[in-house]
């Protein structure tokens, strides 16, 4: 059964050069607009208790296409079904009243999602819980940082226990702990069969918590299909046009800084070596070389996954190397204090020509908060006979009559 139907939607917005156009419109009778269409002919079905990730470049209609799903727009044209209560995490603060309390919000967000006063006063304290904002609760909302306003806005979204949950960028605010609770709930959200939307700019996310995805580009629907096929498809399309940039500022980037207190391990170093153990900083075409990663566990009972990437100029991932799904690396549960060192042996390296860095990174049992990534000093590749970037190990073979 169908959750969300979108069929032949379109949304266009009105411009006016100035302000007083619009004015000058309505008493004129003249149209002093010109048309700005955000979305063109869209359309698609969410199936009950399945998720929906929206991928797409800054601009592409995104958030327009969720605050039509959840009726804070209207369509230009087109129809929109959803069936069931809808609960929304769009635009930062967008349904809190900013002069009044945490805890008033609470109760009028979850009354707007018609959850009657009674079950209101029994979840206020889950909600409070689940947002760690128990010292804050009584303080006006416009008093909270933006990291403090999604974790009340997540909490009471998925606390009201709605049919369909439609959430824009929630991830990306907030801290990893907070990050990983979100994870974590909206998993349970799936395995209650309720149905997601979901959009964001971090792909990994959009691949594992969802189960099909559209990609928007320019208001329309460039491709939809399985979640996997479609960030695949849309990475290599950004990475396609990356104009890359150097340097140690960049590469200092990569070293995610998170408090002891919320990562169970940390990355020491990641090193390249020879296939005899040695360090090496260069590299032949089609040689093999070993990764190694060495990590400390900091907590008790631990698990980790461990991973690799193979970084271009570090910003485009060429492979990557993940240990989910390695029977021969082990997942813990680790000690505290634990020291742990994970190779990867990487067979013909295929470059040509140019440099790369390792990255590693450790992540929490969901496979999806990696905790901290480490880079390698730069390698390169010294440059083979031949053109092109790639070289492959090949045969040749030829007969004559
Ligand atoms: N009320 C409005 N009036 C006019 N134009 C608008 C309005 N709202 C959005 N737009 C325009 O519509 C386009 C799509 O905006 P939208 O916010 O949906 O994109 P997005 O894909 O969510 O982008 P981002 O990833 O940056 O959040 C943008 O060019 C934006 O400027």
């Amino acid at each position: 059964m169908h959750s969300i139907s979108v069929a032949n939607v379109h949304k266009e917005f009105r411009i006016y050069d100035r302000p007083q156009d619009r004015l000058l419109e309505l008493l004129l009778r003249q149209p002093r607009h010109r048309m700005f269409h955000v979305l063109q002919d869209i359309s698609f079905d969410v199936l009950e208790g399945k998720s929906l990730g929206i991928v797409g470049d800054n601009g592409a209609g995104k958030s327009t296409l969720m605050k039509l799903l959840v009726g804070t727009l209207e369509p230009s044209g087109g129809q929109i079904a959803i069936r069931g209560q809808v609960a929304a995490l769009l635009e930062l603060g967008a349904g809190f009243h900013p002069e009044f309390t945490g805890r008033r919000n609470i109760h009028l967000n979850a009354s707007l999602l018609g959850v009657p006063d009674d079950d209101i006063d029994a979840m206020e304290n889950d909600i409070i819980e689940f947002s760690e904002l128990r010292d804050f609760i009584d303080r006006p909302v416009k008093t909270y940082s933006s990291g403090m306003y999604v974790r009340l806005a997540f909490s009471i979204a998925t606390m009201v226990r709605p049919d369909v949950l439609v959430i824009d960028e929630a991830l990306s605010v907030g801290d990893i702990a907070f990050q990983k609770k979100c994870v974590q709930r909206m998993n349970e959200f799936r395995a209650q069969n309720k149905t997601m939307v979901f959009c964001s700019h971090s792909m990994y996310h959009v691949q594992e918590l969802c189960d099909t995805a559209i990609w928007l580009e320019q208001g329309k629907i460039r491709e939809i299909g399985k979640s996997d096929e479609i960030v695949a498809r849309y990475e290599d399309h950004c990475n396609s046009r990356r104009v890359y940039t150097q340097g140690e500022a960049q590469a200092n980037s990569h070293q995610a800084e998170t408090p002891d207190a919320v990562k169970d391990c940390r990355i020491l170093q990641t090193l390249v070596r020879n296939v005899d153990g040695e360090l090496i900083d260069s590299i032949d075409p089609l040689q093999d070389f070993v990764m190694e990663l060495q990590a400390e566990i900091l907590n008790d009972d631990v698990t980790c996954y461990f991973g690799f990437a193979l970084m271009k100029d570090l910003e485009e991932v060429m492979s990557s190397y993940l240990a989910i799904d390695r029977p021969e690396v082990e997942h813990g549960p680790f000690r505290k204090g634990e020291k742990i060192t994970v190779q990867v042996r990487v067979e013909a390296m295929a470059m040509r020509v140019g440099k790369f860095h390792v990255l590693s990174g450790a992540a929490d049992a969901s496979g999806l908060l990696w905790y901290e990534t480490r880079l390698s000093k730069e390698i390169n590749v010294n440059p083979g006979k031949g053109w092109g970037t790639l070289v492959m190990r090949s045969s040749w073979s030829m007969q004559r009559d």
